[in-house]
This record gives C-alpha cells, structure tokens and sequence, in this order.
C-alpha cells in the first residue's frame, strides 16, 4: 500500500495547530512561572528585613542552566535570551526595577541595561556619568549602568575615577558588540559635510572615516545617541552610532558595521548599593594602592599569585593625591566569599596602602 502524499497546505494546517496548542501550553507554564514569583514576593516581602527582589546571583544560575541544558534547534544565547525576557517580567511583577543609563535614549549604555535586565526594566536617561552614580547613591534608581571599557579603545577613565570616591558597589557586567552605523537624513555619502559622534565611537571607526569620509569634519558630543538627534537636524551631517539611534531619530542608514574590529566588544558595569551573592562563576572587582617603592606592586599583588587566583584586569589611574602616584584597578576571578579568594584578600589587605573591594558579581552570561 502507498501512502497518499499529503497535500502542502493541509502539512502546513497540521503544524499550525500544532503550534498553537504549543503556545497554549507555553503560556499556561509561564503563568505559572509568574505566580510562583508572586509567591517569592510574598516570602521576601514577609521576612520584615530589607526586602532584594532582584537576584543577580539567582538570575545568572537560571540563564547558565537554561543554556546548558538547551537541546536545540535554537541557539544557547537565543534561548538565554528568551528567559531573560520571562524573568525580567516575572520580577516586574514583584517589583519593577528603575536603572540610570547614560543618554539620551537610544544610546549604548541603554542596550547593556536592557540586555543585562530584560525590556521590563524602567530605564532612566541621565546626561552624565557622574549623574548616574548620584542617582544610584541617591536611591531614585535602584541600578545604574556605566561603559567601563572598549576592546578597540580601552578604558573609560571618567568611570574608574568615580568608584574612588563612591560608595557604590558593582553588582553586575554586562558586554555588549557595539556595531557603529553611518546614520544621516542624506540618501549618499558624497552629501555628508560633517559628522557627529562619541570621541570613542570616532575612534572605533578612524580607518573608516579617514577611507570614506576623509574631508568630512569630525564633531565630539557627548553621546551616539545626541549625534543622532543632531544629524536629524541636518541634512549635510551624518551621525555614528548604533541602530536604535537610527530608529529613535528616523535615520538612513547610510553604511552598516564600520567599526574597524569586526569583534569591537563594549563592557559595562552595573552599580548598586549592594554586590552579589556567589553565583558560582564570579568575578571581584578591587581598587588598590601600593607603597611607592622598588617590587611594591609585585608584592601587592602576590598573593594572588600563592592562593592561584586569576587576575583577567589591572588598570593604573592617578591616585588625585599625590603626584605621580598611582591607583589600580583589578579584576580577579572569584567571588570574595570563596574561601582561596577570601585568604588571598586577607594577604592582599596587609600589603596594600589602600584597599577596597568594589563588589564580587556574576560573570556575563548574555
Ligand atoms: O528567585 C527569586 O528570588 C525571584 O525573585 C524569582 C526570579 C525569577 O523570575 O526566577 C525573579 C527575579 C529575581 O531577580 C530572580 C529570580
């Protein structure tokens, strides 16, 4: 007997329903999902101390499990991505969550928040980064995001100088591909007379622009996105920035991806009043000084070395009390409650002028 070859459109009528019942399926679970936050509220809430609806530590073990156990067909990321969004929902439900960015919208450092916090997340544009770590400090958002560095550029100093005097903590990094676009009213290149950008968004692109844009002028403003709400004033001009800008502003996208690293990657920080609980893949961030004096850094830093303890960064800065002096910047894998970081910190402690973990925090896992 030979089966009768069914016809395309009653194939694609069997698979749509399929696809329904699914949905009716998925929707059910994910109520589900969102009472059961309900009741993690109730719970917190009822514990009379000071209530943390937002897990860090929490968060990151979901999403790393998600990813691990994920059979496919949709990628790892993908489906992190998925559950970030059903988490950032559920907790809006407990509490909705207010992070500061730098802005105005439509910038970078809002596409970090909202990848590390889902779209739920109330984000608050400030002009300024100083802004956002007073607003932080202040309490009128809960979490502020801030660049701290560019794989192309290096370092945002501005951001570093400022967790010497705050009192914030880092609870959280996110990193973010920053894929820079030539955005204008102008249908052609060969119209463009000036463009705005970011100093380091023009810096990311110079091979570009000196190849494509050579005798255009390059004017610095403060943010991608204010060089986009400036190019929307004027046809002649272009902006650099990424495509929400684009979107936000009713930009042509005149030339896509011309950042001169394929792989120019942005991290960000993610400050609060509070750092993280252990999460099982942490890393803490430290500002450090050492006396002024032959192998005092090599010293400062041995312990690390003795417990075996992964330093991923150190960065110097001025110290701003001496000249010629200078502070240091350094991340380490771990969290500081992990007994091996913990002795290392103890060690470290003893040899260093001045000391201060900013916070031990998840590891990116979007
Ligand atoms: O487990 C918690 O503490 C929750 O509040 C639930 C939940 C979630 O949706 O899974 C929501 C928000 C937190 O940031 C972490 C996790």
């Amino acid at each position: 007997m030979t089966a009768t070859p069914s016809h395309p459109e009653t194939e694609l009528e069997a698979i749509r329903a399929r696809i329904d019942a699914i949905d009716d399926e998925i929707l059910r679970l994910i109520s589900e999902r969102a009472r059961c936050a309900q009741q993690v509220a109730h719970i917190k809430t009822g514990t009379g101390g000071p209530v943390q609806f937002y897990r860090p530590e929490r968060e990151a073990a979901i999403l790393r499990r998600i990813k691990a156990r994920n059979p496919g067909p949709l990628d790892g990321e993908e489906v992190a991505r998925l559950f970030r969004e059903i988490m950032s929902a559920c907790l809006a439900l407990e509490r909705p969550l207010h992070a500061a960015f730098l802005g105005p919208e439509g910038t970078f450092t809002q596409a970090a928040a909202i990848k590390h916090f889902g779209h739920s997340v109330v984000t608050k544009a400030m002009a300024t980064i100083d802004e956002i770590f007073r607003e932080v400090e202040a309490g009128a958002c809960d979490f502020g995001v801030v660049p701290v560095e560019n794989s192309t550029e290096g370092v945002v100093s501005h951001t570093l100088d400022l967790f010497m005097t705050s009192p914030l903590r880092i609870t959280g990094e996110v990193m973010l591909r920053v894929h820079q676009h030539l955005l204008s009213q102008a249908q052609e290149i060969s119209e463009i007379r000036r463009v705005y950008s970011h100093q380091q968004s023009f810096a990311q692109c110079r091979e570009w622009l000196d190849r494509y844009l050579l005798s255009a002028e390059r004017i610095a403003v403060g943010s991608n996105a204010e060089a986009a709400r400036l190019a929307a004033q004027d046809p002649e001009s272009a902006a650099v920035a990424g495509l929400q800008a684009a979107e936000i502003y009713g930009l042509n996208v005149l030339a896509e991806r011309i950042e001169d690293e394929p792989s120019n990657t942005t991290r960000f920080l993610v400050i609060g009043k509070q750092d993280s609980p252990p999460s099982g893949q942490d890393k803490t961030s430290l500002l450090l000084s050492c006396k002024n004096q032959a192998g005092g850094l090599h010293r400062l830093l041995a312990p690390l070395a003795v417990h075996g303890i992964n330093m991923t960064r150190i960065e110097s800065r001025p110290s701003r009390r001496e000249v010629w002096d200078y502070v240091f910047f350094v991340d380490i894998l771990g969290h500081r409650q992990d007994p091996k970081v913990a002795y290392a910190l103890q060690n470290l402690e003893e040899e260093a002028l001045l000391f201060k973990i900013l916070g031990s925090y998840p590891v990116a896992v979007l």
